[in-house]
């Protein structure tokens, strides 16, 4: 049973990631839920009175990780795939048809289960809110069916049904179908729309046309981009007001700048403003496909913002560990610390457009630690986040809350 009212106290290091405050890190700090929201952040010495006190013995403690790019409803393996490839096949989008069919000959009891496990598995690395897509039905029923299951498990949903012309079928008919029948059938369940803006998946005019249909279904939008060669991802994605671009390995001078051109209104210091289009980097994608790193560093030195997510799929990155996308983004990628714990955490919750919230049900920020925002935390076994990309590998997730309930003891 979770208390009205519970401190964590003795907090070594609290990165709060809530840049309106003069002071974002905070030492020797406490922290207190009430229910599910945020009710005071300050001084351990000044702390009220709780219900129940916790104890985190100098540990360090951040927001719980947001990972805003997931595509978790699948069956079936492809282990053998990644071996060729490490042999030396390269990546294509093809594979996806192979989980496809795996995936519609799941039952939607093992398709949950499956989701579920995944789903825990994020959480117990310190995911907190968690993105995941559709993407391997393909068919309206099976795309329908997907969205409904990850509308059970996942806090948001993106539609995919663009991600593969299904083999045999004919790409603008198929487009067709996306924009058209599937979308209605997937509405119910989903707040985004994606699209894989790729060689080998949808041209520029067709992930246009996705783009307007669920602009007019009255869906975020996002896209895969420039993952595997420069491409139309980037500047579509910028030209649309999407809320993400994600892989962007491959971006010209011109994409950057569309990008921060999109950024003029927010202000980063504070972290307030009207958002752009963020550009998602998935670094565990980039080393499982041995494809060149996004560049972080540069996308940050040119103003736009920036998250890590881990992309978990069956195909590219069959992993869900934001430690790893973390200590990924520092050691190989060129970011500091602090630019890549805000990239995995705000960084995310701006993606998926909820850093900012209403203080009320149903409309709590996440991705940061503030009076009224979702009690979304994570405890590290170390007495800083320095010890993400320092301890590499080494397993520092201590006790995980979310919406102030333990997910991890
Ligand atoms: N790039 C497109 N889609 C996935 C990979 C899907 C797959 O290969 O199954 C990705 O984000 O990497
Ligand atoms: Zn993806």
């Amino acid at each position: 049973m979770t208390p009205a009212s519970l401190l964590i106290t003795n907090i070594g290091e609290l990165s709060t990631q809530d840049h309106r405050r003069p002071d974002p890190v905070l030492r020797n700090a406490a922290i207190a839920f009430e229910g599910e929201r945020i009710s005071w952040i300050g001084p351990a010495p000044q702390a009220p009175a709780a219900d129940e006190v916790l104890d985190a013995g100098g540990r360090a403690g951040l927001p719980g990780w947001v990972d805003s790019h997931t595509h978790l409803v699948f069956a079936g393996d492809r282990s053998a795939e990644f071996e060729a490839r490490m042999a030396g096949e390269p990546y294509a989008a093809g594979g996806i048809a192979v989980t496809t069919e795996a995936t519609r000959s799941a039952s939607d009891y093992d398709l949950t289960r499956l989701l579920m496990a995944r789903a825990a598995e994020a959480a117990a690395g310190g995911t907190t809110y968690l993105e995941t897509k559709t993407g391997y039905g393909l068919t309206v029923e099976e795309e329908a069916r997907s969205a409904r299951i990850a509308s059970t498990v996942a806090d948001t949903v993106t539609f995919l049904g663009a991600h593969l012309v299904p083999p045999g079928a004919d790409p603008e008919e198929y487009t067709e179908l996306v924009c058209g029948p599937m979308l209605t059938a997937v509405r119910p369940y989903v707040q985004w729309i994606d699209v894989f803006c790729e060689e080998g998946a949808f041209t520029a005019d067709q992930s246009r046309r996705v783009l307007a249909a669920g602009q007019t279904a009255g869906l975020g939008l996002r896209v895969h981009g420039n993952q595997l060669g420069p491409g139309a991802g980037a500047a579509l994605a910028a030209e649309f007001g999407a809320a993400s671009v994600d892989h962007v390995n491959h971006l010209s001078d011109a994409d950057v700048a569309a990008l921060a051109g999109t950024w003029t209104d927010w202000d980063s210091t504070a972290g307030t403003g009207t958002p752009g289009t963020v550009a998602t980097c998935l670094p565990a994608c980039d080393l499982s496909t041995r494809a060149p790193l996004a560049p972080a560093r540069r996308l940050l030195d040119a103003g736009v913002q920036v998250a890590l997510a881990s992309n978990c799929n069956p195909g590219t990155s069959f992993t869900s560990s934001m430690n790893f996308c973390v200590a990924t983004a520092v050691l190989q990628m060129g970011l500091t610390v602090a630019e890549a714990v805000r990239a995995a955490t705000f960084g995310g919750a701006l993606a998926l457009r909820v850093h900012t919230g209403e203080d009320r049900d149903g409309a709590r920020a996440v991705g940061s630690l503030a009076v009224g925002h979702r009690a979304d935390l994570q405890l590290l076994n170390a007495p800083s986040a320095a010890h993400l990309a320092y301890r590499p590998g080494m397993p520092l997730t201590g006790m995980v809350f979310r919406a102030g309930e333990p997910v991890r003891g």
